[in-house]
Protein backbone atom coordinates (compact mmCIF):
# COMPACT_ATOMS: atom_id res chain seq x y z
CA UNK A 1 0.00 0.00 0.00
CA UNK A 2 1.18 3.75 -0.70
CA UNK A 3 2.28 5.89 1.67
CA UNK A 4 -0.64 8.45 1.50
CA UNK A 5 1.11 11.16 3.52
CA UNK A 6 4.07 10.79 1.47
CA UNK A 7 2.36 11.03 -1.97
CA UNK A 8 0.58 13.94 -1.12
CA UNK A 9 3.59 15.53 0.44
CA UNK A 10 5.60 14.45 -3.34
CA UNK A 11 2.61 15.71 -5.12
CA UNK A 12 2.27 18.93 -3.80
CA UNK A 13 6.06 20.10 -4.23
CA UNK A 14 6.00 18.56 -7.80
CA UNK A 15 2.39 20.44 -9.06
CA UNK A 16 4.01 23.49 -7.07
CA UNK A 17 7.25 23.54 -8.90
CA UNK A 18 5.88 22.73 -12.36
CA UNK A 19 3.48 25.58 -11.50
CA UNK A 20 6.20 27.39 -10.92
CA UNK A 21 8.05 26.38 -14.03
CA UNK A 22 5.16 27.32 -16.17
CA UNK A 23 4.90 30.50 -14.84
CA UNK A 24 8.49 31.49 -15.62
CA UNK A 25 8.10 30.27 -18.92
CA UNK A 26 4.54 32.71 -19.41
CA UNK A 27 6.98 35.48 -18.02
CA UNK A 28 9.21 35.52 -21.35
CA UNK A 29 6.73 34.04 -23.71
CA UNK A 30 3.94 35.95 -23.03
CA UNK A 31 1.90 32.95 -24.06
CA UNK A 32 -1.25 32.83 -21.48
CA UNK A 33 -1.65 28.75 -22.11
CA UNK A 34 1.69 28.71 -19.82
CA UNK A 35 0.17 31.17 -17.21
CA UNK A 36 -3.06 28.94 -17.46
CA UNK A 37 -0.96 25.79 -17.46
CA UNK A 38 0.88 27.29 -14.47
CA UNK A 39 -1.87 28.43 -12.38
CA UNK A 40 -3.36 24.60 -12.52
CA UNK A 41 -1.04 22.83 -11.14
CA UNK A 42 -0.54 25.84 -8.50
CA UNK A 43 -4.57 25.20 -8.13
CA UNK A 44 -3.99 21.31 -7.55
CA UNK A 45 -0.97 21.53 -4.98
CA UNK A 46 -3.41 23.96 -3.56
CA UNK A 47 -6.36 21.98 -3.29
CA UNK A 48 -4.07 19.68 -1.35
CA UNK A 49 -3.08 21.82 1.54
CA UNK A 50 -6.43 23.07 2.13
CA UNK A 51 -7.48 19.55 2.21
CA UNK A 52 -4.93 19.13 4.53
CA UNK A 53 -5.65 21.85 6.52
CA UNK A 54 -8.69 19.15 7.98
CA UNK A 55 -5.80 17.71 10.46
CA UNK A 56 -6.04 20.83 12.37
CA UNK A 57 -8.88 22.76 11.42
CA UNK A 58 -11.96 22.53 11.96
CA UNK A 59 -13.89 24.38 9.05
CA UNK A 60 -15.40 22.45 6.28
CA UNK A 61 -15.99 25.51 4.24
CA UNK A 62 -12.05 25.83 3.99
CA UNK A 63 -10.91 22.16 4.08
CA UNK A 64 -13.68 20.69 2.42
CA UNK A 65 -15.53 23.34 0.09
CA UNK A 66 -13.10 25.33 -0.52
CA UNK A 67 -10.78 22.01 -1.61
CA UNK A 68 -12.86 20.73 -4.18
CA UNK A 69 -13.10 24.04 -5.77
CA UNK A 70 -9.58 24.01 -6.12
CA UNK A 71 -9.15 20.24 -7.09
CA UNK A 72 -12.13 21.00 -9.86
CA UNK A 73 -10.46 24.10 -11.14
CA UNK A 74 -7.11 22.41 -11.72
CA UNK A 75 -8.68 20.43 -14.83
CA UNK A 76 -10.71 22.98 -15.88
CA UNK A 77 -8.10 25.33 -15.99
CA UNK A 78 -5.84 22.49 -18.21
CA UNK A 79 -9.03 22.76 -20.32
CA UNK A 80 -8.93 26.37 -20.95
CA UNK A 81 -4.90 26.70 -21.08
CA UNK A 82 -5.31 23.50 -23.96
CA UNK A 83 -7.74 25.85 -25.62
CA UNK A 84 -5.49 29.34 -25.82
CA UNK A 85 -2.61 27.17 -27.14
CA UNK A 86 -1.68 27.76 -30.81
CA UNK A 87 -2.48 24.44 -31.96
CA UNK A 88 -5.32 23.53 -30.40
CA UNK A 89 -8.62 24.02 -32.57
CA UNK A 90 -11.61 26.04 -31.54
CA UNK A 91 -13.62 25.40 -28.51
CA UNK A 92 -16.90 26.06 -27.33
CA UNK A 93 -16.62 26.49 -23.28
CA UNK A 94 -19.61 27.91 -22.58
CA UNK A 95 -21.52 24.82 -21.08
CA UNK A 96 -17.94 24.03 -18.85
CA UNK A 97 -18.03 27.47 -17.59
CA UNK A 98 -21.84 27.04 -16.52
CA UNK A 99 -21.59 23.09 -15.48
CA UNK A 100 -18.84 24.42 -13.38
CA UNK A 101 -20.94 27.24 -11.52
CA UNK A 102 -23.60 25.15 -11.29
CA UNK A 103 -21.52 22.51 -9.25
CA UNK A 104 -20.09 25.46 -7.15
CA UNK A 105 -23.83 26.20 -6.33
CA UNK A 106 -24.28 22.65 -5.65
CA UNK A 107 -21.63 22.35 -3.57
CA UNK A 108 -22.04 24.80 -1.54
CA UNK A 109 -24.99 23.40 -0.08
CA UNK A 110 -23.77 19.89 0.65
CA UNK A 111 -19.77 20.46 1.37
CA UNK A 112 -20.32 19.80 5.09
CA UNK A 113 -21.56 16.21 3.77
CA UNK A 114 -19.37 13.31 1.78
CA UNK A 115 -21.93 14.03 -1.32
CA UNK A 116 -19.38 16.41 -1.60
CA UNK A 117 -16.45 14.44 -2.51
CA UNK A 118 -19.03 12.72 -4.71
CA UNK A 119 -20.27 15.50 -6.87
CA UNK A 120 -16.87 16.67 -7.46
CA UNK A 121 -15.08 13.08 -8.53
CA UNK A 122 -17.69 13.00 -10.75
CA UNK A 123 -17.15 17.00 -12.13
CA UNK A 124 -13.44 15.98 -12.66
CA UNK A 125 -14.12 12.44 -13.79
CA UNK A 126 -15.86 14.53 -17.19
CA UNK A 127 -13.51 17.39 -16.93
CA UNK A 128 -10.15 14.82 -17.72
CA UNK A 129 -12.48 13.02 -20.21
CA UNK A 130 -12.63 16.30 -22.33
CA UNK A 131 -8.93 16.54 -21.46
CA UNK A 132 -7.64 13.55 -23.06
CA UNK A 133 -10.74 14.38 -26.34
CA UNK A 134 -8.84 17.84 -26.83
CA UNK A 135 -5.47 16.48 -26.39
CA UNK A 136 -6.33 13.71 -29.12
CA UNK A 137 -7.44 16.28 -31.79
CA UNK A 138 -4.38 18.29 -31.38
CA UNK A 139 -0.82 17.91 -33.41
CA UNK A 140 2.19 17.33 -31.39
CA UNK A 141 5.27 16.23 -32.39
CA UNK A 142 6.43 13.81 -29.18
CA UNK A 143 3.59 11.50 -30.40
CA UNK A 144 4.94 8.97 -27.74
CA UNK A 145 4.45 11.65 -25.05
CA UNK A 146 0.96 12.67 -26.52
CA UNK A 147 -0.41 8.68 -26.10
CA UNK A 148 0.83 8.77 -22.89
CA UNK A 149 -0.74 12.30 -21.56
CA UNK A 150 -3.95 11.12 -23.49
CA UNK A 151 -3.81 7.76 -21.13
CA UNK A 152 -2.77 9.17 -17.79
CA UNK A 153 -6.17 11.25 -18.29
CA UNK A 154 -8.09 8.22 -19.47
CA UNK A 155 -7.25 6.42 -16.55
CA UNK A 156 -7.96 9.39 -14.23
CA UNK A 157 -11.43 9.87 -15.59
CA UNK A 158 -12.09 6.09 -15.17
CA UNK A 159 -10.69 6.21 -11.37
CA UNK A 160 -13.03 9.06 -10.66
CA UNK A 161 -16.03 7.62 -11.79
CA UNK A 162 -15.14 4.37 -10.13
CA UNK A 163 -15.01 6.79 -7.21
CA UNK A 164 -17.85 8.41 -7.39
CA UNK A 165 -19.49 5.13 -7.45
CA UNK A 166 -17.94 3.87 -4.36
CA UNK A 167 -19.03 7.02 -2.90
CA UNK A 168 -22.96 6.88 -3.85
CA UNK A 169 -23.10 3.58 -3.03
CA UNK A 170 -23.74 4.24 1.22
CA UNK A 171 -25.13 7.76 0.00
CA UNK A 172 -27.60 5.95 -1.31
CA UNK A 173 -28.12 3.12 0.80
CA UNK A 174 -27.35 0.39 -1.72
CA UNK A 175 -24.03 -0.66 0.37
CA UNK A 176 -23.92 -0.72 3.99
CA UNK A 177 -19.49 -0.23 3.19
CA UNK A 178 -17.77 2.18 2.91
CA UNK A 179 -14.70 1.01 0.97
CA UNK A 180 -12.34 2.68 2.38
CA UNK A 181 -9.46 1.01 1.49
CA UNK A 182 -10.23 1.10 -2.21
CA UNK A 183 -11.10 5.20 -2.13
CA UNK A 184 -7.12 5.61 -0.09
CA UNK A 185 -6.03 3.69 -3.08
CA UNK A 186 -7.98 5.56 -5.87
CA UNK A 187 -6.57 8.99 -3.79
CA UNK A 188 -2.94 7.82 -4.22
CA UNK A 189 -3.73 6.91 -7.84
CA UNK A 190 -5.13 10.28 -8.81
CA UNK A 191 -2.49 12.38 -7.02
CA UNK A 192 0.12 10.17 -8.73
CA UNK A 193 -1.56 10.74 -12.26
CA UNK A 194 -1.77 14.12 -11.81
CA UNK A 195 1.53 15.04 -11.29
CA UNK A 196 2.43 12.62 -14.07
CA UNK A 197 -0.20 14.50 -16.46
CA UNK A 198 1.96 18.34 -15.16
CA UNK A 199 4.99 16.47 -15.90
CA UNK A 200 4.32 15.47 -19.15
CA UNK A 201 2.60 18.40 -20.54
CA UNK A 202 5.76 20.73 -20.47
CA UNK A 203 7.42 18.37 -22.32
CA UNK A 204 4.80 18.00 -24.75
CA UNK A 205 4.68 21.78 -25.34
CA UNK A 206 8.28 22.10 -25.46
CA UNK A 207 8.82 19.06 -28.23
CA UNK A 208 6.54 21.52 -29.97
CA UNK A 209 7.99 24.90 -29.72
CA UNK A 210 11.57 23.29 -30.74
CA UNK A 211 9.87 21.77 -33.67
CA UNK A 212 8.38 25.44 -34.41
CA UNK A 213 11.84 27.40 -34.18
CA UNK A 214 13.69 24.34 -36.19
CA UNK A 215 11.42 24.82 -39.15
CA UNK A 216 11.86 28.65 -38.67
CA UNK A 217 15.44 28.07 -38.66
CA UNK A 218 15.60 25.92 -41.63
CA UNK A 219 12.72 27.51 -43.90
CA UNK A 220 13.12 30.52 -46.13
CA UNK A 221 10.75 33.28 -45.58
CA UNK A 222 9.67 34.26 -49.08
CA UNK A 223 9.52 30.92 -51.09
CA UNK A 224 8.47 29.17 -47.77
CA UNK A 225 11.33 26.29 -49.50
CA UNK A 226 14.26 25.07 -47.44
CA UNK A 227 16.63 27.75 -46.96
CA UNK A 228 20.96 26.83 -47.50
CA UNK A 229 20.65 25.60 -43.93
CA UNK A 230 17.71 23.40 -44.00
CA UNK A 231 18.48 22.33 -47.49
CA UNK A 232 22.09 21.11 -45.80
CA UNK A 233 20.52 19.03 -42.59
CA UNK A 234 17.68 17.05 -44.63
CA UNK A 235 19.80 16.01 -47.73
CA UNK A 236 22.04 14.97 -45.46
CA UNK A 237 19.50 13.28 -43.35
CA UNK A 238 17.83 11.76 -46.46
CA UNK A 239 20.97 10.48 -47.64
CA UNK A 240 21.86 8.64 -44.87
CA UNK A 241 18.61 6.55 -44.81
CA UNK A 242 19.29 2.89 -45.19
CA UNK A 243 16.97 3.08 -48.71
CA UNK A 244 19.13 5.50 -50.74
CA UNK A 245 22.35 3.47 -49.95
CA UNK A 246 24.64 2.80 -52.90
CA UNK A 247 21.95 4.39 -55.35
CA UNK A 248 22.10 7.58 -57.43
CA UNK A 249 22.11 10.79 -56.35
CA UNK A 250 21.32 14.11 -58.37
CA UNK A 251 21.15 17.86 -58.04
CA UNK A 252 19.67 20.46 -59.75
CA UNK A 253 21.23 24.30 -59.19
CA UNK A 254 18.79 26.59 -60.98
CA UNK A 255 19.07 30.59 -61.12
CA UNK A 256 16.75 32.93 -62.63
CA UNK A 257 18.09 34.47 -65.82
CA UNK A 258 18.64 38.28 -66.11
CA UNK A 259 16.84 38.54 -62.81
CA UNK A 260 18.44 41.70 -61.84
CA UNK A 261 16.53 43.57 -65.02
CA UNK A 262 13.25 42.11 -63.33
CA UNK A 263 14.15 44.14 -60.41
CA UNK A 264 15.33 47.16 -61.80
CA UNK A 265 12.46 47.76 -64.29
CA UNK A 266 9.24 46.85 -62.04
CA UNK A 267 11.07 47.04 -58.44
CA UNK A 268 12.19 45.28 -55.74
CA UNK A 269 8.25 43.68 -54.57
CA UNK A 270 7.82 42.00 -58.24
CA UNK A 271 11.48 40.60 -58.11
CA UNK A 272 10.24 39.12 -54.45
CA UNK A 273 6.80 37.93 -56.13
CA UNK A 274 8.98 36.50 -58.91
CA UNK A 275 10.89 34.12 -56.37
CA UNK A 276 7.50 32.86 -55.10
CA UNK A 277 6.32 32.42 -58.27
CA UNK A 278 9.26 30.09 -59.34
CA UNK A 279 8.99 28.62 -56.10
CA UNK A 280 5.68 27.59 -56.70
CA UNK A 281 7.11 26.04 -59.76
CA UNK A 282 9.70 24.06 -58.08
CA UNK A 283 6.82 23.16 -54.98
CA UNK A 284 4.00 22.01 -57.87
CA UNK A 285 6.81 19.72 -59.73
CA UNK A 286 8.66 18.12 -57.03
CA UNK A 287 6.08 16.44 -54.49
CA UNK A 288 8.07 13.49 -53.60
CA UNK A 289 11.24 12.85 -51.24
CA UNK A 290 12.85 15.46 -53.42
CA UNK A 291 14.20 17.92 -50.95
CA UNK A 292 13.49 21.64 -52.63
CA UNK A 293 15.42 24.71 -51.14
CA UNK A 294 16.13 28.64 -52.26
CA UNK A 295 19.85 28.33 -51.03
CA UNK A 296 20.56 31.93 -52.30
CA UNK A 297 18.83 35.30 -53.56
CA UNK A 298 17.48 33.37 -57.26
CA UNK A 299 19.21 30.60 -57.25
CA UNK A 300 17.01 27.29 -56.48
CA UNK A 301 18.62 23.39 -55.21
CA UNK A 302 16.46 20.35 -55.92
CA UNK A 303 18.27 17.04 -54.31
CA UNK A 304 17.38 14.09 -56.16
CA UNK A 305 17.77 10.65 -53.57
CA UNK A 306 17.58 7.89 -56.39
CA UNK A 307 17.67 9.56 -59.70
CA UNK A 308 20.13 9.12 -62.47
CA UNK A 309 21.60 12.25 -63.98
CA UNK A 310 19.65 11.32 -67.19
CA UNK A 311 16.53 11.33 -65.44
CA UNK A 312 17.65 14.87 -63.69
CA UNK A 313 18.22 16.48 -66.54
CA UNK A 314 14.50 15.64 -67.89
CA UNK A 315 13.03 17.41 -64.39
CA UNK A 316 14.90 20.25 -64.94
CA UNK A 317 14.23 20.64 -68.56
CA UNK A 318 10.32 20.14 -67.62
CA UNK A 319 11.35 22.83 -65.02
CA UNK A 320 12.79 24.98 -67.23
CA UNK A 321 9.92 24.57 -70.10
CA UNK A 322 6.73 25.29 -67.81
CA UNK A 323 8.97 28.67 -66.45
CA UNK A 324 9.24 30.08 -69.86
CA UNK A 325 6.10 28.62 -71.64
CA UNK A 326 3.86 31.18 -70.08
CA UNK A 327 4.79 34.67 -68.34
CA UNK A 328 4.66 35.90 -64.81
CA UNK A 329 2.51 39.01 -64.30
CA UNK A 330 2.90 41.20 -62.02
CA UNK A 331 0.92 44.33 -61.72
CA UNK A 332 -1.24 43.84 -64.88
CA UNK A 333 2.56 43.45 -66.58
CA UNK A 334 3.33 40.39 -68.04
CA UNK A 335 7.42 39.51 -67.27
CA UNK A 336 9.11 36.35 -69.39
CA UNK A 337 11.13 34.59 -66.87
CA UNK A 338 13.53 32.01 -67.66
CA UNK A 339 16.05 29.69 -65.67
CA UNK A 340 19.32 28.15 -66.34
CA UNK A 341 19.94 24.92 -64.04
CA UNK A 342 23.51 22.83 -64.03
CA UNK A 343 22.81 19.44 -62.56
CA UNK A 344 25.06 16.83 -61.43
CA UNK A 345 24.79 13.73 -60.28
CA UNK A 346 26.47 10.92 -57.71
CA UNK A 347 26.58 7.70 -56.35
CA UNK A 348 25.28 8.00 -52.59
CA UNK A 349 28.59 8.28 -50.54
CA UNK A 350 31.16 9.21 -53.30
CA UNK A 351 30.30 13.14 -53.20
CA UNK A 352 29.59 14.79 -49.90
CA UNK A 353 26.11 17.26 -51.01
CA UNK A 354 28.91 20.37 -50.95
CA UNK A 355 30.67 18.60 -54.18
CA UNK A 356 27.70 18.05 -55.91
CA UNK A 357 26.60 21.50 -55.42
CA UNK A 358 30.21 22.64 -56.90
CA UNK A 359 29.96 20.50 -59.65
CA UNK A 360 26.50 21.73 -60.92
CA UNK A 361 27.79 24.99 -59.70
CA UNK A 362 29.72 24.67 -62.66
CA UNK A 363 27.67 23.42 -64.86
CA UNK A 364 25.07 26.48 -64.44
CA UNK A 365 27.81 29.00 -65.21
CA UNK A 366 28.04 27.09 -68.27
CA UNK A 367 24.67 26.99 -69.19
CA UNK A 368 24.76 31.20 -68.29
CA UNK A 369 28.21 31.54 -70.38
CA UNK A 370 26.28 29.75 -73.64
CA UNK A 371 23.25 31.22 -73.70
CA UNK A 372 21.03 31.12 -70.87
CA UNK A 373 17.98 28.85 -70.83
CA UNK A 374 19.44 25.99 -70.42
CA UNK A 375 19.92 22.64 -68.79
CA UNK A 376 23.82 21.88 -68.19
CA UNK A 377 24.84 18.29 -67.51
CA UNK A 378 28.46 17.59 -68.57
CA UNK A 379 31.33 20.32 -68.04
CA UNK A 380 33.13 21.14 -71.21
CA UNK A 381 32.24 24.19 -73.16
CA UNK A 382 33.05 22.94 -76.40
CA UNK A 383 30.76 19.81 -76.40
CA UNK A 384 27.88 22.93 -75.68
CA UNK A 385 28.84 25.05 -78.51
CA UNK A 386 28.73 22.19 -80.87
CA UNK A 387 25.06 20.97 -80.14
N1 LIG B 1 13.64 41.14 -55.31
C1 LIG B 1 14.65 40.43 -54.89
N2 LIG B 1 15.84 40.49 -55.53
C2 LIG B 1 16.87 39.75 -55.08
C3 LIG B 1 16.74 38.92 -53.96
N3 LIG B 1 17.93 38.29 -53.75
C4 LIG B 1 18.76 38.72 -54.72
N4 LIG B 1 18.13 39.59 -55.53
C5 LIG B 1 18.63 40.28 -56.69
O1 LIG B 1 18.95 39.33 -57.70
C6 LIG B 1 19.84 39.99 -58.61
C7 LIG B 1 20.86 38.98 -59.10
O2 LIG B 1 21.57 39.61 -60.09
P1 LIG B 1 22.81 38.97 -60.80
O3 LIG B 1 23.56 38.09 -59.86
O4 LIG B 1 23.59 40.08 -61.43
O5 LIG B 1 22.22 38.04 -61.88
P2 LIG B 1 21.10 38.19 -62.95
O6 LIG B 1 20.67 39.60 -63.19
O7 LIG B 1 20.00 37.24 -62.58
O8 LIG B 1 21.81 37.69 -64.23
P3 LIG B 1 22.28 36.23 -64.58
O9 LIG B 1 22.19 35.39 -63.35
O10 LIG B 1 23.69 36.37 -65.03
O11 LIG B 1 21.37 35.75 -65.63
C8 LIG B 1 20.47 41.16 -57.86
O12 LIG B 1 19.98 42.35 -58.43
C9 LIG B 1 19.92 41.00 -56.44
O13 LIG B 1 19.67 42.25 -55.83
C10 LIG B 1 15.49 38.90 -53.28
O14 LIG B 1 15.28 38.19 -52.28
N5 LIG B 1 14.49 39.67 -53.78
Amino acid sequence: MLHLPTVIGLSFILNLLIGLFFLSVHNYKKQSAFLIFGLACIAFSFAELLACLKLILNFPFITSYLANIFIILSPFLIILGLHKYKYSKPLNLRPIYYLLLFTAVVLLSVYPYSAAQMVTSFIIAGLYLFSAYIISTMSFVATLQKKALITCFLIHSLLMFVQTVLLALPILSLSETTYLEPLELILSSHLILATCSALLLPYLLASNTEHTLASIANTDVLSQLFNRRGFFIKGKNALSLPLYQNKNISLILLDIDFFKRVNDTYGHEAGDQAIKWIAQHVKSQFLNEEISARIGGEEFAILLPNCSLSDARNNAEELRESISSYPFYYEGHGINLSVSAGVSSTINGEQTIKELLANADKRLYLAKETGRDKVVTYDEKSLLLQA
